[in-house]
């Protein structure tokens, strides 16, 4: 059997890190397909791809799948231009665009009989934008979000997703209209949210001009985001507008609510709402099948002193223990640090407190 021609419209962080992942199988032949020229010759030099166009319109012709890499209004214009090559054979199309609606609008406008347009949002990415940041283990344990049109033969969405088997992500087939509102919910709100605090804090600097050395670990957490490209998710906020409209005017409301509760200081009714709001942030991440995946965290006081990061790593390591995820949380000179380690599993969260228990650590697990 000949191998499966991919092409890859759009290499950046999420469109590269597709194709390292996909480029690790020898039954995949990549084409990739950049308006930026510095991301090709990257793809190239790198094997990320097995070959370079220089006409998607062309290379489609020839190719048994394309994915769109690109920027979500992108997307959309290189799905009514592919619509109008004449191709002899069933290509299936996809996307990773974190709207969904809008892309499946256009999908329903497709009017080339060869093209099968299933929608793809693969739920990981990173703050940094493209191909140098891409990552083959980007989707690893991630959602991968898929939004066939109510025709789709499953025939064809099995091909894609065995296509996508090797990225380890978990599937979920989702309409739209439900994942525009969920994502909306979980990700593209948070960020505006995000942002905006950042706004706050920069204008009381211009009273306060020693603000930033206290901004401290909560800060830097829920902010975290507000560093992600603005002109993606200035294009992410334009397609989910209505959502996000909703979103704020629920929000708003919410605030005015909590404004009169501190006023008349409500003391119970505060209590309760931040009470009902922690029960439900623990719960996260504790379901296995879930929107979330679970990750089981084990938090570790360092010190800040070279080598102290390596050496609980170093240990966990001798012991073939593998961790998802390693954060640090706070650290500043001289003082206590935290490193939030996350591992797929409970035994081996268990199996890393005993170790590092051994060795003199002071841990926490937040159950
Ligand atoms: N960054 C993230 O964390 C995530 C992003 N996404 C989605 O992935 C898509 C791409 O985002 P990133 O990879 O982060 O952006 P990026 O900026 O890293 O990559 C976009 C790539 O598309 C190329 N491009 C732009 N217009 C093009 C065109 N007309 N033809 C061909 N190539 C073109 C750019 O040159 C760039 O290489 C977006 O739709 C975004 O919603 C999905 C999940 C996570
Ligand atoms: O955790 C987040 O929200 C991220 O920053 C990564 C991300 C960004 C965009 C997506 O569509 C999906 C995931």
């Amino acid at each position: 059997m000949g191998k499966r021609k991919i092409l890859m419209i759009g290499l950046g962080l999420i469109g590269g890190s597709l194709a390292k992942n996909l480029a690790q199988s020898d039954k995949n032949y990549i084409i990739g397909y950049d308006t930026d020229k510095k991301a090709i010759d990257y793809a190239k030099m790198n094997g990320i791809v097995d070959e370079v166009s220089t006409s998607y319109s062309e290379a489609i012709k020839q190719s048994d799948f394309v994915i769109l890499g690109t920027p979500i209004s992108q997307t959309i214009e290189i799905m009514k231009k592919i619509d109008g090559v004449r191709i002899d054979h069933n290509v299936i199309v996809t996307d990773v665009s974190s709207v969904k609606e809008p892309i499946m609008e256009a999908a329903k406008s497709l009017s080339n009989h060869n093209i099968t347009f299933v929608g793809g949002h693969p739920m990981a990415g990173s703050h940094k934008r493209g191909i140098t940041a891409a990552k083959g283990h980007l989707f690893e344990n991630a959602i991968f979000v898929l939004t066939p049109l109510l025709n789709c033969s499953s025939k064809h969405l099995e091909s894609l997703q065995q296509l996508l088997e090797n990225t380890k992500s978990h599937f979920v087939i989702l309409h739209p209209d439900e994942h525009d509102e969920m994502t909306g919910v979980v990700s593209h709100f948070p960020h505006l949210i995000a942002s905006s605090l950042v706004h706050q804090a920069k204008k009381w600097e211009h009273t306060h001009a020693y603000l930033p050395k206290l901004a401290a670990g909560g800060f830097r957490d829920i902010t975290r985001i507000a560093s992600s490209n603005p002109v993606m998710w200035q294009d992410i906020f334009y397609h989910n507008r209505s959502k996000m409209s909703q979103l704020l005017t629920d929000w708003i409301a919410e605030m005015s609510e909590l404004k009169r509760l501190l006023e008349n200081n409500d003391k119970n009714r505060i209590i309760s709402y931040l009470e009902q709001a922690k029960e439900y942030r623990d719960g996260l991440g504790k379901k296995e099948k879930g929107a979330i995946p679970a990750f089981h965290d084990l938090y570790v006081d360092i010190r800040d002193q070279s080598g102290a990061i390596a050496t609980v790593v170093q240990l966990i390591a001798t012991e073939n223990i593998s961790i998802n995820n390693i954060e640090i949380l706070e650290i500043r000179d001289g003082i206590t640090g935290v490193l939030r380690l996350s591992f797929p599993t409970k035994d081996a969260q268990l199996q890393s407190y005993t170790l590092l228990g051994k060795h003199g650590y002071e841990l926490m697990i937040d159950e």
